[in-house]
């Protein structure tokens, strides 16, 4: 059954009916994906112009982190919010660990809704049972970050559904899992001080979160907890190898992949522990149910208002991504047993289930990234990372991938704030056309792999990678839209939306981010449907007007003599032309970049 609903995906191995994996209504009778006054499809009114070695840069985005602050980061002048939370968590520790134990300790989940193999909940645990305290946990549904980090429905629904289960699998172990809504997060601080206050708790344990917002929230509320006698303890848990761990031979950051990978391989051979996996809580004792009655009886709340799904969508988005760390395991192990073996060779193949889909998982914290590669290690022949299978190693490299974009978010916070990694890439003249937007969007553009990529994420929330590349390139080069505002739309509609990981991969599709490609590269849609979709069995399961198009036409029906077929089905013609397209993006980014722009 489980195996059903992952092949509803992507499935090559178990092809759905057509009728239950894609929606069946022509594009015509699609629903519009955006509404055409959504303000993400104008720029922002406060646009900024600063100045960079005698370059002014003008960027329509992001008044929330000026260029003075962007070039501090980039020349190591103004600490990062990771180097401020580490400051704080050291300055307070003496202070913090002569704070006496009381009645319970707290955990608080944020991005790690899990009770295997995650670090501050074990050790809360631990200091609990030594102390002979209580272990309580708690979740914060906060409206206001979802806004804030455009989080999909998709995710809020998926996050409210693990908590649930999360909630059964602490019980069982007689630990209360307390989630309350708090529509400001300005309160959110206060709130968590109240509620251990009141519990008779003076500990509160959590793992660390890399994005800007969540790195000074932490950092403020170590500093508040301690002026009311709580210790809070941040821990590294989210990557198999935290940030800051790894330095180039002139002790910088790394911001080519390659290297950073091979220095991450090295890193975890000589630290064999970081892929020792945590055990899971200990469990209360049985008083403990009446005691806290209150918060074992508390039920999850629904989603808030600005994030709620359709009962149509609800049960779709269930179907797809049943949720939870259960279904996460299992989805590991049958991935480990059958699949891995041939990633390499089939993964960049859309129309195929060759992949994990694990990343709403990972995204959710259902499943550590520590246990991910430690299970795929464990398959492999040897001891080693880079070596033996080679679908176990390449895949290990993809977990990398992770973790790469996180050490980046730490180390350049500005790309938390709309600001592109390379500052010569706000000067490139982006464009805002609504229609054209909408048009990419809705999978109307006229290319059968854009199209039927945007479609597969408008109905399942999530993507194939190659995918991803294809229609982030063809929306920032072939139509010079402002690749923000498909950064934005992703996040609104995946599943797995993740900022560092979305953030790192249209840095890379649309070449204004870390580690692009030696040369600067234009996907020709029509090449890579040809080569990774050559029987068209993606394009036909997500476009259902080209499903009577015969042969190679189904990549290109008005180029190839099937307009016809394709006009009555009411498939639209590319909406700009390839050539024409290529030439103008090269001439825009040229103008900026010099010779670099040259393919
Ligand atoms: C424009 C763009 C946007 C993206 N947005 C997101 C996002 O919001 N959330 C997200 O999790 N991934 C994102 N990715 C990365 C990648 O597309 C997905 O992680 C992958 O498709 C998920 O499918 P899977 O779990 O089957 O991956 P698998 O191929 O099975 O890989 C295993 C895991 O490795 C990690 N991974 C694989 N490829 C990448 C990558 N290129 N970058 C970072 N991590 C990777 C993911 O955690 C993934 O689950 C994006 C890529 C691009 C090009």
């Amino acid at each position: 059954m489980r195996q059903k609903e992952a092949d509803k995906i992507t499935g090559k191995r178990k092809p759905p009916s057509l009728s239950e994996s894609a929606p069946t209504s022509s594009t015509k009778k699609a629903k519009s994906a955006i509404d055409s006054t959504d303000p993400i499809c104008t720029p922002d009114p406060k646009s900024q112009i600063a100045e960079d070695n005698g370059i002014v840069l003008r960027d329509f985005y992001g008044p929330e982190m000026s260029y003075e602050r962007v070039f501090a980061y980039k020349e190591d002048k103004l600490p990062r919010p990771i180097e401020l939370l580490d400051s704080a968590l050291v300055e307070i520790r003496s202070t913090r660990d002569e704070i006496k134990v009381k009645d319970a300790i707290v955990h608080w989940f944020r991005s790690d809704l899990r009770v295997r193999d995650n670090k501050a909940l074990r050790l809360a645990s631990e200091r609990a049972r030594e102390k002979g305290a209580l272990l309580i946990t708690m979740y914060i549904v906060s409206p206001q970050d979802f806004e804030a980090h455009f989080t999909s429905p998709a995710r809020v629904d998926f996050i409210l559904r693990t908590l649930q289960e999360l909630k059964d699998d602490l019980a069982k172990l007689n630990i209360p899992l307390y989630v309350e809504t708090i529509e400001k997060r300005k309160r959110i601080p206060g709130r968590i001080v109240d509620l251990l206050e009141a519990w008779g708790a003076n500990h509160l344990f959590a793992n660390m979160e890399f994005e800007v917002d969540e790195l000074r929230r932490d950092e403020s509320l170590v500093r508040a907890c301690l002026e009311k006698g709580i210790a809070m303890d941040v821990l590294p848990d989210n990557c198999v190898v935290h940030p800051g761990r790894l330095a180039t031979g002139t002790r910088n950051q790394y911001s080519v992949y390659t290297p950073w990978f091979r220095s991450w391989i090295a890193h975890i051979h000589e630290n064999p522990e970081l892929l020792e996996l945590s055990e899971e809580p200990l469990k209360n004792p049985a008083s403990m149910r009446e005691r806290y009655v209150k918060i074992f009886d508390r039920t999850i709340p629904t989603a808030p208002r600005n994030k709620m799904l359709k009962d149509e969508e609800k049960r779709r988005f269930q179907s797809i991504w049943p949720a939870g760390e259960r279904e996460a395991h299992e989805r590991l192990k049958i991935f480990v047993q059958q699949r891995i073996g041939d990633y390499k060779e089939h993964r960049n193949f859309p129309g195929e289930n060759a992949t994990s889909s694990l990343s709403v998982h990972f995204a959710t914290g259902t499943l550590s990234a520590r246990t991910a590669v430690r299970t795929a290690r464990d398959h492999n022949r040897t001891k080693r990372l880079d070596g033996g299978n080679v679908g176990i190693e390449t895949w290990i490299s993809e977990i990398a991938w992770r973790d790469f974009y996180r050490h980046v978010l730490a180390h350049w916070p500005y790309i938390c704030m709309n600001k592109p990694f390379k500052s010569e890439y706000a000067l490139v003249e982006w464009e805002y056309d609504q229609d054209k937007f909408k048009a990419w969007c809705e999978g109307r553009t006229g290319y059968p792999i854009v199209d039927a990529a945007m479609r597969q994420l408008n109905y399942c929330g999530w993507m194939h990678n190659r995918c991803r590349m294809v229609v982030a390139s063809f929306l920032a080069k072939h139509l010079l839209i402002d690749w923000r505002m498909g950064e934005r739309y992703f996040m609104e509609h995946l599943i797995d939306g993740d900022f560092a990981s979305n953030n790192g991969g249209w840095g890379f599709s649309s070449s204004t981010g870390v580690d692009p490609q030696p040369y600067f590269r234009i996907f020709n849609p029509l090449l890579q449907s040809e080569k990774f979709d050559s029987e068209g069995e993606y394009i036909k399961r997500w476009i259902p007007e080209l499903r009577g198009i015969e042969g190679k036409a189904v990549h290109d029906p008005y180029g190839r003599g099937k307009g016809a077929e394709a006009e009555k089905s009411g498939y639209p013609k590319h909406m700009v032309d390839h050539r024409e397209s290529r030439d103008r993006c090269l001439a825009r980014y040229k103008e900026v970049l010099g010779r670099r722009a040259e393919q």
